[in-house]
């Protein structure tokens, strides 16, 4: 990291946020040491892009919807197309925030702490239990957060409390080193290994944050399924899958046996 106070730059990917995206932007802005929220609307059919621009943020859009992972990519291209028009000093650390925290996003500072002092290259937030909007404990069974948690501890041994958390900060070398993203919602699952794979360290901290919680009904599995796939791919594209096939030869239906055991936990 340069020299001097850290330049922090909060990168928000956002579609269909109009209800959240203005007091989440808000909130970002006030975070200490952050100088520019930068957000992309990814193909929203509402006013996103409006109301994250009358909050100050820097808005980029994408004309159709690309997913997640490619928003936060063209949200860091435009910050460092505006470094270079602008000739402004570069953001030395990225606050990846979803758009839907609203005013809960103020408490992120504990994230950009960690980060900026050096204790760690990627903090990763651990949410309390969520509530859905009908007052239900939020969370299906566990499957796609399973998944991507076992994965990324096969690949890394590290074993993540919150696996798919996107409330992330990380040093923009580490960004550089994770990209290109996994697609999709395989962002932070690719992202936790490639970080750690460079040897670099990873923390998770518990922050006080609240986001629309995926709930039980079928837009809900759907969503859960998408993810899924996506998890899968990017565990898949790190080598996960070889692996499996590399053990499952050298051990038989001992090292099958092995793995199943694990997978089961
Ligand atoms: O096509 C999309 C879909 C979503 N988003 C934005 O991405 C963020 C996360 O989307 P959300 O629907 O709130 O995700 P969750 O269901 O809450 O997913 C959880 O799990 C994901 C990984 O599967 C992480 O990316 C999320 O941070 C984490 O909250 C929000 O700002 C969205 O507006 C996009 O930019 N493009
Ligand atoms: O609701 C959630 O926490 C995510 O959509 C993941 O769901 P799952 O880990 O319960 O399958």
């Amino acid at each position: 990291m340069s020299a001097g106070p850290a330049r922090v730059a909060c990168i928000v990917p956002a579609k269909d946020e109009q209800d959240r995206i203005a007091a989440t932007v808000t909130a970002a802005r006030g975070l200490p040491g952050v100088e520019t929220v930068l957000v992309c609307d990814d193909g929203s059919s509402d006013a996103t892009a409006q109301h994250a621009a009358a909050a100050g943020a820097v808005v980029v859009s994408h004309e159709r919807n690309r997913g997640k992972a490619a928003a936060v990519e063209s949200a860091v291209n435009g910050l460092g197309v505006l470094e270079q028009r602008d000739r402004r000093p570069e953001a030395d650390v990225l606050l990846l925030l979803d758009a839907d925290l609203g005013e809960t996003a103020s408490r992120c500072a504990p994230l950009v702490e960690a980060v900026v002092c050096g204790r760690a290259a990627l903090a990763i937030a651990v949410l309390p239990p969520q509530r859905t909007a009908e007052g239900q404990q939020a969370g299906g069974m566990g499957l796609v957060t399973g998944t991507a948690r076992r994965g990324i501890e096969e690949l890394t041994g590290w074993s993540p409390r919150a696996p798919l958390s996107g409330q992330r900060c990380l040093t923009r070398r580490a960004f550089e080193l994770a990209s290109p993203l996994a697609p999709g919602w395989g962002m932070e699952v690719g992202m936790s290994v490639d970080v750690l794979r460079a040897g670099l360290v990873v923390e998770e901290i518990d922050v006080d944050l609240t986001h629309r919680a995926t709930g039980s009904d079928l837009a809900s599995q759907l969503h859960r399924a998408s993810q899924l796939k996506d998890v899968t791919r990017a565990l898949a594209a790190r080598g996960l899958v070889r692996n499996q096939l590399r053990d499952l030869s050298a051990d038989g239906v001992s090292g099958l046996l092995k793995r199943f055991g694990r997978g089961s936990r």
